[in-house]
């Protein structure tokens, strides 16, 4: 039986090999990781992170040919193929600080692996990682090996999250990258038959390491700028009276340009596009091509310009200030249908809306107060251009509450921002909302989710990102 370990029980390595247990059931699976509470976690009814499909999977491979262990060297000793996929965040401090990518967790794993292998093994690069980064691991691999053979594939995975077991059972391909030798090429083989259980052949691209390695951080890199390049546009449709909404249909109706992706909204989240982002400028500025690492800068500061152009416009609209006035923030994961708030922009427009002394109710179907609580204090790394943000201390925020109920959170609110677009602020009664509201009721959309003109009939004054503006707005600066 072929034996597979994958380190790193995260969002990645869990549902990844969640799915390949269930889709090999003659492949023995562990999942290993240094967190206890996370295996056991996995191990229990109640998983580490939300993904709607993910607890069916398990449940049905878990105990049989799926294990979740804390016991790293032994599952790695027994495997034949080891998946990496660890951490890689931005480094925050010394050398490529705010941009590198921080290989610490994945040096020590490549270390442990050559420490307690005694057979020959396959090592996959999952982790999405600096192109080039197969090489420093071979050399930390061969230098400790022990006459053992090593292999090293880069197989990075382009699941999203809330949709991560759809994407890895139909993913629009698998990605393969090996050296060019024939020990090279048997390893891409052996991992090939893995996925060909249930991914067309014709799916399963094989490449060499390098360009695999940075066809990962060029498709973050092609995502996110289509991102920044509608939020760009829903500036200048606010400021012409057009609506991003109509304008990205128009353009994605191009079958060269396509039709998803295009939704303006507050700002990208999530764990990677922007540390990929950065990493990729890290990069380009250390092979001496500034202008290419300045091109995709772009793509970040705009992303920031939106979600401070969102800030600005709620102050400016509700008479300059916030202070001592209660928001209510609806949604503060980084997208719906997951729990993960890393780089949500939701805590830059809480912390942007705290530094103007507001009062905050937070409501999200699915984070914590724990979480929300931990975001709003902590540190974000530092980054050359302008941050909406103090460092706070890393103690609870006295001025967030945090409540499980939308309505709750809007009761006697000034304003209510939603930055989630969970699928159940749809369906809203606004009409109580704003009964219970204070007058003049505001709504800010930063995913427009909402009816404007519904609302705008009930009586609110609406902002919906790159929609025609409300009267209200129409004479307010916006500047970011
Ligand atoms: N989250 C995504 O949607 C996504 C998608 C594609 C690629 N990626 C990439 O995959 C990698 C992992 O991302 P993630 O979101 O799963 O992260 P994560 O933080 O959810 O999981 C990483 C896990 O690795 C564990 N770990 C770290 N060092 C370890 C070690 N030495 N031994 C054992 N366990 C160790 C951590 O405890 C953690 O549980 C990153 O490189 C990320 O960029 C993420
Ligand atoms: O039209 C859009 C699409 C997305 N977003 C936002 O962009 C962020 C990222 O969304 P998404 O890409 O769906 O989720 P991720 O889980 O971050 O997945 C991205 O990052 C993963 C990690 O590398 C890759 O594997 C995926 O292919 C890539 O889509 C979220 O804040 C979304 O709300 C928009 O604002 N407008």
């Amino acid at each position: 039986m072929v034996k597979i370990c994958c380190i790193g029980a995260g969002y990645v390595g869990g549902p990844t090999m969640a799915v390949i247990a269930l889709k090999c059931p003659k492949i023995e699976v562990a999942v290993v990781d240094i967190s206890v509470p996370r295996i056991n976690a996995w191990n229990s009814d109640q998983l580490p992170i939300y993904e709607p499909g993910l607890e069916d999977v398990v449940k049905e491979c878990r105990g049989r040919n799926l294990f979740f262990s804390t016991d790293v060297e032994k599952h790695v000793f027994e495997a034949d193929i080891v998946f990496v996929s660890v951490n890689t965040p931005t480094k925050t401090r010394g050398l490529g600080a705010g941009k590198a990518a921080d290989l610490t967790y994945w040096e020590s794993a490549a270390r442990m692996i050559a420490d307690v292998s005694k057979s020959d093994k396959i090592v996959v690069e999952k982790s999405t990682v600096p192109v080039k980064t197969a090489e420093a691991i071979e050399k930390i691999l061969t230098h400790n090996s022990k006459g053992i053979k090593f292999q090293i594939l880069s197989n990075p995975e382009f699941l999203a999250e809330g949709t991560a077991i759809k994407d890895l059972f139909n993913p629009d391909r698998v990605l393969i990258g090996g050296r060019e030798t024939p020990e090279g090429q048997k390893a891409i083989q052996t991992l090939k038959e893995v996925y060909a259980h249930w991914v067309p052949e014709d799916q399963i691209l094989t490449t060499n390491l390098w360009s695999a390695e940075l066809s990962k951080l060029a498709a973050n890199a092609f995502l996110a700028q289509r991102i920044s390049s509608v939020n760009a546009m829903s500036a200048l449709c606010e400021a012409t009276g057009a609506d991003v909404t109509q304008v990205s249909f128009a353009v994605g109706k191009d079958s060269r340009i396509g039709p998803k992706f295009l939704n303006a909204s507050v700002g990208f989240g999530g764990s990677c596009f922007q540390k990929d982002i950065l990493n990729l400028v890290y990069i380009c500025e250390c092979n001496g091509l500034p202008e290419v690492a300045e091109y995709w800068k772009q793509v970040i500061k705009i992303n920031d310009y939106q979600k401070n152009r969102f800030v600005n416009r709620l102050v400016s609209s509700m008479f300059n200030t916030v202070a001592t006035k209660k928001i209510a923030i609806l949604g503060f994961a980084f997208k719906k249908d997951t729990g993960d708030t890393r780089e949500t922009p939701a805590i830059d427009v809480c912390k942007g809306l705290l530094g103007d002394k507001a009062r905050l109710s937070i409501y999200d179907p699915q984070v914590t107060e724990d979480q929300i609580q931990r975001d709003l204090s902590m540190k974000k790394f530092d980054w050359d251009h302008p941050l909406h943000l103090q460092p706070m201390s890393p103690t609870t925020v006295k001025q967030v509450g945090v409540v499980w109920d939308a309505y709750e959170a809007t009761k006697d609110a000034h304003g209510l921002c939603i930055l989630t677009e969970w699928d159940e602020f749809k369906k809203l009664d606004f009409q109580r909302i704003y009964d219970n509201m204070q007058k003049p009721a505001f709504v800010f959309d930063g995913r427009n989710v909402v009816n404007v003109d519904k609302l705008r009939e009930i009586g609110f004054i609406v902002y919906s990102i790159g929609k025609p503006l409300d009267a209200w707005l129409k004479d307010l600066p916006a500047v970011a």
